[in-house]
């Protein structure tokens, strides 16, 4: 009963079988994401993706967009390292996205750190992301269109703490919204729904947060009329992955290693028995 409370009602929707179906389509399918993201996550990022069987391009300058942004299969956008001349491209590739009906998802990085940061995740924002990521005080930051406080790219807030916030952005911005932490929280502004996966030692790498945005990206584009669906997978598999790389790691950085291996390897029978995901509302 207790357990009810915290974690959320049992579903009887075949969760791992869904996470399943979706990882698998990515391993047959390949589909390519363009990522613009920091300067920090790249490699981990390119990395995550190809170990799910994505097929990532760090594609970012404005000259290149028009050409290659229709023939990406999702897009991702990540403002980590932003300054005045990243923006631009980050806001055409949204556009061009958009017009070739492809899913795109945004990845608020440090939104409450300064008043450019946030005015420029305000304005990507309201190019119909299909998805926006955040870890709590991102989210909260973007929901109320306000400053801090922030520890800059790291959250002082809980997952749950935002649950309401990730409601009503979701419900502003028409994106389905995510809260990464310990568990993470998907939402439509409607349906409220958490993955329980995962290991806390991920906060310890940076960029687990980018990654998991972009892995989010190559779930969406194998399934972009359910993204609620597809949003909560993603996030659940890469915590499996964590969690069996924990398995095997002695601190951060073998983690960040066993993660990658892990998502590599991962089959039916282990995301059948690891996936936990629950309805909230
Ligand atoms: N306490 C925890 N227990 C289990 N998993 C966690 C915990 N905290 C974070 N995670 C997982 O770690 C990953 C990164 O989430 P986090 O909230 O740290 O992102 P972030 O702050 O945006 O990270 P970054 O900016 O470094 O990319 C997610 O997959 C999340 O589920
Ligand atoms: C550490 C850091 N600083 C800007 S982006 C980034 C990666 C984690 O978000
Ligand atoms: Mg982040």
């Amino acid at each position: 009963m207790e357990e009810d409370k915290v974690r959320g009602k049992a579903e009887p929707t075949g969760w791992p079988a869904k996470a399943w179906s979706l990882l698998s389509a990515i391993r047959s399918e390949s589909p390519l994401i363009q990522c613009i993201t920091n300067l920090v996550s790249m490699d981990l990022m390119a990395n995550t993706l190809l170990s799910s069987g994505a097929s990532p391009a760090m594609i970012h300058s404005a000259d290149e967009i028009p050409d290659f942004t229709p023939h990406a299969r999702a897009l991702c956008i990540n403002v980590g390292t932003l300054s005045a001349d990243w923006l631009p491209a980050m806001k055409l590739a949204a556009q061009f996205a958009r017009q070739s009906g492809k899913p795109w998802v945004l990845d608020p990085v440090a939104a409450g750190a300064s008043g450019f940061r946030l005015k420029a995740c305000l304005e990507l924002a309201e190019l119909k992301p299909t998805v926006i990521r955040g870890n709590a005080s991102e989210v909260i930051a973007l929901s109320k269109a306000s400053l801090g406080p922030s520890k800059g790219v790291d959250s002082s807030h809980e997952s749950t703490d935002a649950v309401e916030a990730a409601k009503s952005l979701a419900q502003a911005s028409g994106a389905i919204v995510a809260v990464s932490g310990a568990v993470d929280i998907v939402t439509d502004g409607e349906r409220v729904v958490g993955a329980h996966n995962g290991v806390p030692m991920m906060q310890r790498i940076t960029a687990t947060g980018c990654s998991v945005t972009a892995l989010i990206a190559a779930f969406v584009a194998v399934d972009p009329l359910h993204a609620l669906e597809a949003t909560v997978s993603a996030l659940s598999i890469f915590g499996v992955a964590g969690e069996m790389g924990m398995n095997l790691a002695k601190g951060p950085a073998s983690l960040r290693m066993h993660l990658i291996d892990s998502l590599y390897g991962l089959d039916d029978a282990v995301v059948h028995s690891r996936v936990s995901i629950t309805s909230f509302s």
